[in-house]
């Protein structure tokens, strides 16, 4: 009985131990697991890096076979402007790697992967390891070898007066937000099919999504060979879009070896096998007379987080800050920089020019047959892409200059630098200025305005700087929404003559695209010509239908832009656009095909989305987005905005962080501001009024009656045409210092 119950000393012992080696056991297994996890992951990076090694020497054999396009291809300016950029590729890439292969080895999804404890943490310990290695660390010579810390910030002298080029420690606490070669923040998280960077397919399974250039034909073809025109702005107004979205993002691309740009199609046809390609299948009796339209993915930010899928960077500064006219990096601004704190010119015999970039890979190509020709240089690498959008980057490239000059003459102690800082930093305040009080204006109704708060003080000194907010570019509002400015590109552009009358050198638009011929020919003497026109021409308007130069001939070669927009949402991983509508707060549809309830698309192109979407919850941002009614059509008021409902929330909440969230908003108090009367001068800027003073002013030159113009312009269009009827319309961009048109006073108008 009862004394057998009790355990000898020897079996207690015995059981202690079998205890004891239970418990060791455990713990064996316990660290064995963490090895393996430990094991698993590190082999996952170490296999990557392997394979990044393999993807450089397939380049290399991409490129002795001649399957990189031409011989002796232009390497890609757009990404090979700094070596941080290209670490940025490489670790990205690797990343994106060790991600697919631990969801492969463990059958886990992304998400999971991330929820598994034991796997985030080996993966935090491996990344650092690898970064206090030699494996992700950031190399020394590139342009901005590293993020400055807070510390770091407070070393800056003028830290708080200045701007930095590169747009670091704007915000203090968060030296890196809005600064250049960041990854691109988002408003919703990115949707891949498999979690880390294959474009999403069908909500309905099995199914996949349009083929880009199919729904580019169906709905954004335009129905006549003749532009729409804009009902109340100039053709000026695109130009500015283009300008500012060339201040505020750049959003590089995969490159090749020594970052030679890489090619997806052989000959327009064979899709060529890669990872860095996604290129678009076209039809065989397409009109674009190619079956494989290039596409080239954008380059993958580092993204370290375990749980995040691809991620792009912004290769330029986020804030609107004149990056374009200055450059984003220090290697930038010393090329740009002349003596006694101005800007570099071409002296030619009809004013001031852009300098000459002669580099080999300038996004440039001239025809060869005008030898005053040449390729010009300024802050962003985009300058060539079209003559009107250069005029914008001449004009401020002299407006520094004249301030310069000007500050000169009232502070003549001052050193070359601070007339180049102060001169900058008033440029990047006339800028803001122009995009709130004018341009915006243009693009929303005002109910936006008030709801992002976008006004602006009349008055005073603005205090609704929030040091919480990240003012950085986000992929929906740069890969779709502010996008929209490329339905109001017109299919031709020309020359207007002094008497508002004469239009020469009519060229269709796409010969015009990269090729600055327009802008630059007869020693600068074209310049007035190529800016009457831009600012007296109506905008096509900004609806689903696209030139010919943007959807069929980009750049003159066989390219959609439209399609390229659609697949770029697909690369970066948008959500769909009633994933859009819902984060909008704005009625979306419930049913798979609930077609019929989105009343605020327009619709017969509802009708051609439903042939080829398999759901309602599959149509991309860009379509859905450039299909809405526009706001005031909605409420039926007219066609008074560029943007429906969707877009219109994307952008003011952008531009909402891009005022709100920037250290140097240009109307607050100094030291990071401007002193009361200062501001006062800024308040009355116009875009008009700086084309004036620097003799880009078709009215400064001719000093004609606004009501002469407009006569002029009835008579050349017949009155059939609404262009500039009324005496107001025709001030938009002129030389004026009055204020600019607003929406306001376009519906007084009526
Ligand atoms: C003739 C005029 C224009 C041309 C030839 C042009 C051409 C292009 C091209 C080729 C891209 C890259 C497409 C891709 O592969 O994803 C692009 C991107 C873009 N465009 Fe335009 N565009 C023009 C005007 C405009 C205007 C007027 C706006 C705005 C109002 C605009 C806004 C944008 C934006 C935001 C991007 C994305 C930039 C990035 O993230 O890198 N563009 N454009
Ligand atoms: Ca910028």
């Amino acid at each position: 009985g009862k004394h057998n119950d009790k355990l000898t000393e020897k079996e207690l012992e015995t059981l202690e131990e079998i205890e004891e080696l239970l418990e060791e056991k455990e713990k064996e297994n316990a660290l064995k697991k963490r090895e393996d996890v430990e094991l698993l992951v590190k082999e996952a990076f170490g296999t990557c890096i392997e394979e990044f090694n393999r993807f450089r020497e397939r380049q290399k054999k991409f490129k002795m076979e001649g399957l990189d396009g031409k011989p002796k291809r232009k390497r890609n300016r757009l990404f090979k402007r700094s070596k941080r950029s290209e670490e940025i590729q490489k670790i990205g890439h690797i990343l994106n790697c060790a991600k697919k292969t631990l969801i492969k080895k463990t059958g886990k999804t992304l998400k999971e992967l991330r929820d598994d404890l034991e796997i985030a943490k080996c993966w935090k310990k491996t990344i650092k390891e690898l970064a206090d290695g030699n494996n992700l660390k950031k190399r020394h010579h590139s342009s901005r070898s590293k993020r400055t810390t807070p510390d770091e910030c407070n070393e800056i002298t003028d830290v708080n007066t200045y701007r930095t080029i590169d747009g670091q420690c704007n915000n203090l606490n968060n030296p890196h937000w809005g600064a250049a070669f960041e990854q691109q923040p988002r408003f919703i998280s990115e949707v891949y099919n498999n979690g880390v960077d294959t474009p999403r397919t069908s909500v309905i399974p099995g199914e996949n999504l349009p083929n880009p250039r199919e729904l580019s034909n169906a709905v954004f073809a335009s129905a006549s060979e003749t532009d729409v025109d804009e009902s109340f702005n100039t053709l000026m107004s695109m130009n500015w879009g283009q300008f500012i979205d060339h201040d505020i993002v750049l959003t590089p691309h995969i490159t090749g070896q020594d970052g030679a740009e890489i090619s997806c199609c052989v000959n327009g046809n064979d899709p060529v096998e890669r990872d860095e390609c996604m290129a678009i299948e076209v039809d065989a009796n397409d009109e674009l007379g190619i079956t494989c339209m290039e596409f080239v993915r954008s380059a993958s930010a580092a993204a370290f987080e375990l749980g995040d899928g691809k991620q792009v960077t912004n290769g330029i500064t986020s804030f609107i800050d004149g990056s374009m006219v200055y450059g984003s990096t220090t290697s930038e601004v010393a090329a740009l920089r002349d003596a006694g704190g101005k800007l570099k010119v071409k002296e030619a015999a009809n004013g001031n020019l852009l300098p000459e970039d002669s580099s080999e890979d300038s996004i440039c190509s001239l025809s060869g047959d005008d030898s005053d020709d040449y390729c010009q240089l300024a802050g962003d690498v985009r300058v060539n892409v079209q003559p009107g959008l250069g005029s914008l980057h001449l004009v401020f490239m002299k407006e520094h200059n004249r301030i310069v000059d000007e500050l000169k003459t009232r502070q003549p102690g001052w050193t070359d630098d601070k007339l180049f800082n102060e001169a900058r930093k008033i440029v990047g305040a006339i800028i803001q200025h122009i995009t709130y009080n004018e341009w915006l204006e243009n693009v929303f109704v005002n109910d936006v305005i008030t709801k992002y708060d976008l006004g602006l003080l009349s008055t005073g000194f603005s205090d609704d700087y929030t040091d919480t907010l990240d003012p950085g570019i986000t992929v929906g509002f740069a890969t779709a929404a502010l996008r929209f400015g490329h339905s109001q590109v017109r299919s031709q552009i020309a020359h207007m003559g002094a008497d508002y009358s004469t239009l020469t050198d009519e060229t269709n638009m796409e010969i015009t695209l990269k090729n600055p011929h327009m802008l630059v020919d007869e020693a600068g003497s074209k310049v007035l010509e190529l800016v009457r026109y831009m600012t007296t021409v109506q905008g096509a308007k900004a609806d689903e239908e696209f030139s010919g130069a943007i959807r069929n001939k980009l750049f003159n070669t066989a390219l959609d832009l439209t399609s390229l927009n659609i697949q770029r949402g697909r690369d970066h991983g948008l959500p769909s656009y009633t994933e859009w509508r819902k984060w909008c707060n704005l009625p979306a549809p419930v049913n798979d095909d609930d077609w019929s309830s989105m009343t605020y698309i327009k619709r017969r192109p509802r009708r051609l989305l439903q042939n080829l979407y398999k759901s309602v919850h599959d149509i991309d941002l860009y379509v859905g987005g450039m299909l809405e009614l526009r706001s005031t059509a909605l409420n039926g008021g007219g066609d008074f905005t560029y943007v429906g409902e969707t877009f219109g929330c994307i952008l003011g909440e952008q531009f909402k962080n891009l005022k709100n969230g920037d250290r140097f908003w240009y109307e607050r108090a100094e030291p990071e501001g401007f002193s009361e009367s200062k501001l006062a001068e800024i308040r009355k800027v116009t875009l008009s009024g700086i084309l004036c003073k620097n003799q880009m002013s078709p009215v400064e030159e001719n000093r004609v009656q606004m009501r002469e113009i407009s006569n002029r312009w009835t008579l050349r269009h017949g009155k059939d045409k609404t262009v500039m009827q009324d005496n107001t319309r025709t001030y938009e961009f002129l030389c004026s210092m009055s204020a600019f048109l607003k929406i306001n006073s376009v519906k007084h108008l009526q």
